[in-house]
């Protein structure tokens, strides 16, 4: 079948191998759906019963184990229980531990969150989806060349490539003032922002108590990941997913194997229950996953955080004949201004060669190189500390460049090496968010003399 005689298409950008912004037209899932297909268009086959299945490259074995892993839910008022008798609470941090750590992802009940708020996330988002193709297409503005998000698709990264079996709706929630000015949240239902907001602000609530206790869970200082975040600069991205019912399961993925860049992924699903698989011992596992209980998954920069203690999942969402299923990401992060870097736990234990990262540059990569076959984006915090590698660049060109004569007295040298290295990483800095051009690092500015105090 020729997906070109159906009408709808996503609009989408992407940069392709050569560096180049290219836009390209994706079929519209939910349309193609509701055409009820018998046959699968070509660009959706991404299995191949005969052939490998799309997992890291070191992954060999084929197919998906059809036996469930055991997830025990993981009681969130337990964790934050600090009064008397709380041994409860040891006993929940051990649990937490020890399931965190062999799935990089755990159910979590008891959370707080009021089912009001949750029924209401699940009417705007299908009062959403259940708007014609055009009316969605109005009901969302645009972000212009914020990448990833709106109403479209993800991780479209050429036009060849297989693509999923899904529409997503897109949004950065927090902060607050993220995306003023653009039209980006819909308008329809009227209520759709109102509902999300809260539900996030509640969300974060649970992800900030979360963070204490997997730090406490991993015997680190309590503050140990929620020190990288900060109400008002946090980001909070939303991503709703829609899997449509799928002509072909065994021949189309929903989602194609990823990690999450996020620190913590929080999620809630609809509809139908199953479809979540997560890579374990290289086997595909079905995570068993019931209703009206949410999951939440460590992310990449959880990874980075925890020098590998936690290990963001690699996981995938399969299709399904005959239902349909939605499920709502909530990504969690710290500033895209902060670094990250592995925390110290005074015990000298390795961290694995993790890096200190600026969270905008490893999500700017990420989505730049993500999904690969294997874990690659994560990489880039260990081969490639950018702020590190520039800063000491420039630090030695400073001091090469501009050495006082009168700092040849040691204490004068060494002060004078300090003040490079604080103005060499600030230019780092500029120069990874954009607001320096390349040969400034590459051949600093006279005027940068004038900032380096050696009186
Ligand atoms: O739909 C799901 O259960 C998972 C979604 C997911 O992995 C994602 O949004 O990154
Ligand atoms: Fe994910």
């Amino acid at each position: 079948m020729d997906i070109k005689q159906n009408g709808y298409f996503h609009e989408t950008k992407f940069i392709d191998r050569n560096g180049h912004l290219r836009t390209t037209r994706v079929p519209v899932v939910q349309e193609l759906a509701l055409k009820g297909l018998k046959d699968l268009p070509k660009r959706f086959i991404s299995l191949n019963p005969d052939g490998p299945l799309l997992v890291p490259t070191s992954c060999v074995q084929d197919g998906s184990d059809s036996s469930e892993t055991l997830l025990p839910p993981i009681d969130v008022a337990k964790l934050r229980y600090h009064g008397l008798g709380s041994e409860g609470r040891t006993q929940e941090l051990a649990r937490l531990a020890g399931v965190v750590k062999e799935m990089g992802m755990f159910l979590i009940v008891n959370h707080g969150i009021e089912c009001c708020v949750l029924e209401d996330v699940k009417d705007v988002v299908k009062g959403f989806f259940g708007l014609s193709f055009e009316e969605k297409r109005e009901s969302v503005g645009t972000y212009m060349d914020v990448d990833n998000m709106g109403y479209g698709r993800n991780f479209v990264k050429s036009e060849d490539q297989p693509l999923d079996w899904i529409d997503r709706l897109t949004m950065k929630a927090a902060p607050k003032d993220a995306t003023d000015g653009l039209l980006v949240w819909p308008q329809k239902p009227p209520n759709f922002r109102q509902v999300m907001e809260k539900y996030v602000e509640e969300a974060r609530k649970v992800c900030n108590d979360l963070l204490v206790a997997l730090a406490e869970a991993l015997s680190l200082k309590n503050h140990a990941f929620l020190q990288n975040f900060d109400h008002k600069k946090s980001e909070i991205n939303v991503r709703v997913n829609y899997y449509p019912p799928c002509p072909r399961p065994d021949l189309a993925l929903g989602l194609t194997p990823h990690t999450d860049a996020s620190a913590l992924t929080f999620l809630m699903q609809f509809g139908s229950t199953s479809g979540l698989q997560v890579l374990r011992d290289l086997k595909w596992v079905p995570v068993p996953w019931p209703a009206d209980v949410l999951l939440v998954s460590v992310g990449d920069l959880l990874e980075i955080m925890s020098g590998g203690r936690l290990k963001s999942p690699w996981h995938r969402v399969v299709t399904q004949m005959d239902v349909e299923r939605l499920s709502i990401s909530l990504f969690y992060n710290p500033p895209a201004q902060a670094e990250i870097e592995p925390v110290v736990d005074g015990y000298g234990s390795s961290n694995e060669g993790y890096k200190k990262v600026v969270v905008g540059e490893y999500l700017k990569n990420y989505y730049k190189i993500s999904p690969t076959i294997d874990k690659q984006a994560i990489k880039f915090a260990k081969e490639v500390s950018m702020v590190g590698n520039l800063q000491s660049m420039v630090s030695a060109r400073l001091i090469v460049m501009w050495p006082p004569r009168r700092a040849l007295i040691r204490p004068r040298l060494q002060l004078f090496c300090g003040t490079a290295n604080k103005v060499a990483h600030w230019v780092a800095k500029a120069f990874l968010q954009d607001q320096l051009p390349l040969d400034w690092v590459s051949c600093p500015h006279p005027a940068l003399a004038s900032l380096i105090d050696t009186s």
